[in-house]
Parts: C-alpha cells; structure tokens; sequence
C-alpha cells in the first residue's frame, strides 16, 4: 500500500487552473519530489492533500486511509510555504500551541519539543521569541512544527529557500535521517539539484496534468555522453603542451565507431598535476563499449585520467520534459 495513493484527482476553480486527473502513487519510506512550473497546480494539489481544499472529483488516500479520514492527519506533518508563524510566541511556546493542536498531552510536548528543536538545529534558540528569529530560523521552525508529532508522512513546500548553503545541507541530512526511520516526505521545490540529491522519485506536473513519475533518471533514456579528462600535449602527437584536440586518426577512428568528439575544454591547473583537459565524447546509436574505448585512447598514446559516462542533470531533464509536455 503506498504512503500517498491518488486517483484522477482533480480540483479546479470555477472550472479553471487546479490540476486534473492526477493518479499518483507515493511508495512509504522514500522522499518524493513535486516539480512543476509557476502555477502548474502543485500547491493544490498538496492543499488537497493536506485536508485544506475538496477536491473536484477523483479519490486520495494517505496511510492506507481516505481524505475524508480526519483521523490520519495527526499521522501527518506539514510545512506550508511562507506560513507567518505567531511571532509574539518563543518558539516553544508556538511548538507547545502546535502539539495542542495536535492533541499530544502536556508531558508528550514537554518530551518532544528539545527533540524537535534539536533536529532542525534551533536547540539553543527555542526561548526567544518567533519575531526575532532570522528567515532562516523562522523556516527551522515552521519545519520543527511539522516534525513534532513524529509523523509517518510529511509535507514540505519549500523547505530550505530561505536557508543558507549549510542550512540546506543539514535539512538535506535530516530528511534522509527521517528516510532511514521509514518515514515518506512529500517535497515541493524549485531547486532541481536539491532534489536531484535527495529524491527517490519525482512527479512533474505542467499545466494541471501528471507529465511524469517515477524515478527521474529513467527520463534520461539511454546515455548518449562520456565525460573523459586526458592530459594535455602528452603522446597526442604534437609537442605543444596547449593541444586540446585529439589526433586526426584518432578522431577518424572513433567516428567509424560512432563516436564524435564534441569538445575540448583545458581543466583549471592543479599541483603536482599535469595540465589536463576534458573531451566530451558523444554518440547517437549504441553506447560504445567503455574497456575498448579506454583501449583505443590508450593505443594513440592518450593518458587518460577519467572515463564518466554523463547522465542529463535533473533541471536539463525537467527543462526538456516541460519543453516536450
Ligand atoms: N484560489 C484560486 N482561485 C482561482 N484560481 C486559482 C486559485 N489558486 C490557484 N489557482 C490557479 O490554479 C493554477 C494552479 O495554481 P497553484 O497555486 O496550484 O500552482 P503552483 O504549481 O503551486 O504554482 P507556484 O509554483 O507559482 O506556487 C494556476 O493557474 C492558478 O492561477
């Protein structure tokens, strides 16, 4: 039984905008990323999601259990986007208000309110008050609200676009921590490399519709590029060390191959390096076979460092499948 199950789920305004017939299947225990343009309907879909709009038509079900179950939601965390919190609370006092709301008795808030604070990394700061806090600890704690019931499902919209790189990484870390306990997160973001770091599996939704879900990589298709670095002007043939391109059989060879040398970029010098450059190799019909490839390099005196093959980076991916969709 997935975590999140839903069925042509639709929610529209008076017949436009929402999204329409989203059929998406969140398995329990991964971290689920939501991608879509401005607009593209994610926010209605998790407000749905989360209990605060009726959806049009079609049918939910969180933990096993359908949308009209209220019961499921003490199972479920949410941190909305840009939620103003009470800023004349300290921020225990708001999580203290938060696990009322909750229905935890006193001393269970008393118990998991230092866990919370500790996990997003508020552990010192839960006593002053929520309008002193910066942007950034104002989402640590809109975050600590939505973990303090330990629940087995979370949302987040855009949980780190007010941190600073090394808040990112430690929220980062904690939704993998949270992987680890076996808990699902649904995460809406904009920012592709974060999700391409931790994301499972992703939806991509444009314009009200479902385009894509699944694991992303599985949008690349084939691999189609090679990332070789070489070491420049060495047993290339030429005896100039700035020799970026590759000898002219070597070439030749490689295209009865298939395999096209599209470009050649000299690497930043490090020491106690050679100078050193990068070719990308690229090709359009069968993925060469990497040992004969290295092979070749090497029989036209090539020092090779590094062979990668290059998978799509997600935003590429994402670019494409909204261009195409
Ligand atoms: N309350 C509303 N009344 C009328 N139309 C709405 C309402 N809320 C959203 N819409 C429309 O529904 C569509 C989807 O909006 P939604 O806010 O769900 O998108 P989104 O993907 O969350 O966008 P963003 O990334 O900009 O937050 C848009 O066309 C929007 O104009």
């Amino acid at each position: 039984m997935p975590a999140i199950e839903t069925i042509e789920l639709t929610k529209t305004y008076q017949g436009h905008g929402g999204c329409r017939e989203i059929s998406l299947a969140v398995p329990h225990g991964c971290i689920f990323g939501l991608l879509g343009p401005n607009g593209a309907g994610k926010s209605t879909l998790v407000k749905m999601l989360v209990g605060l709009l009726q959806p049009t038509s079609g049918e939910a079900r969180l933990l096993g259990r359908p949308l009209e179950d209220v019961s499921v939601r003490k199972r479920i965390g949410f941190l909305p986007e840009g939620f103003r919190y009470h800023d004349w609370l300290s921020g225990e006092d708001l999580l203290r208000f938060h696990a009322s709301l909750y229905g935890l008795s006193s001393r269970e808030a008393s118990e998991r309110i230092p866990v919370v604070l500790e996990m997003v990394g508020l552990g010192e700061q839960g006593r002053k008050r929520v309008g002193a806090y910066s942007k950034g600890m104002q989402q640590r704690i809109g975050l600590a609200c939505a973990l303090l019931s330990d629940p087995e499902l979370v949302f987040l919209d855009e949980p780190t676009s007010a941190l600073d790189p090394i808040g990112r990484k430690e929220v980062r870390d904690l939704l993998v921590q949270l992987r680890a306990r076996g808990k699902t997160v649904f995460l809406n973001s904009h920012l592709l490399s974060e999700l391409e770091t931790v994301c499972d599996r992703i939806a991509i939704i444009k314009q009200g519709r479902l385009l894509f879900q699944g694991d992303w990589r599985e949008l690349a298709g084939p691999l189609r590029q090679a990332r070789v670095v070489v070491s420049m002007g060495i047993g290339v043939g030429v005896d100039t060390a700035v020799t970026l391109g590759a000898p002219a059989a070597l070439t030749q060879e490689l295209t009865l191959s298939g395999i096209t040398l599209t470009k050649a970029t000299p690497l930043p010098a490090e020491a106690d390096k050679p100078p050193r450059a990068e070719w990308l190799l690229t090709w359009s019909e069968n993925p060469p076979d990497i040992p004969r490839l290295v092979e070749t390099l090497v029989r036209f005196g090539i020092p090779v460092h590094e062979v990668a093959p290059l998978a799509g980076s997600l935003e590429e991916l994402f670019l494409e499948t909204i261009a195409n969709g």
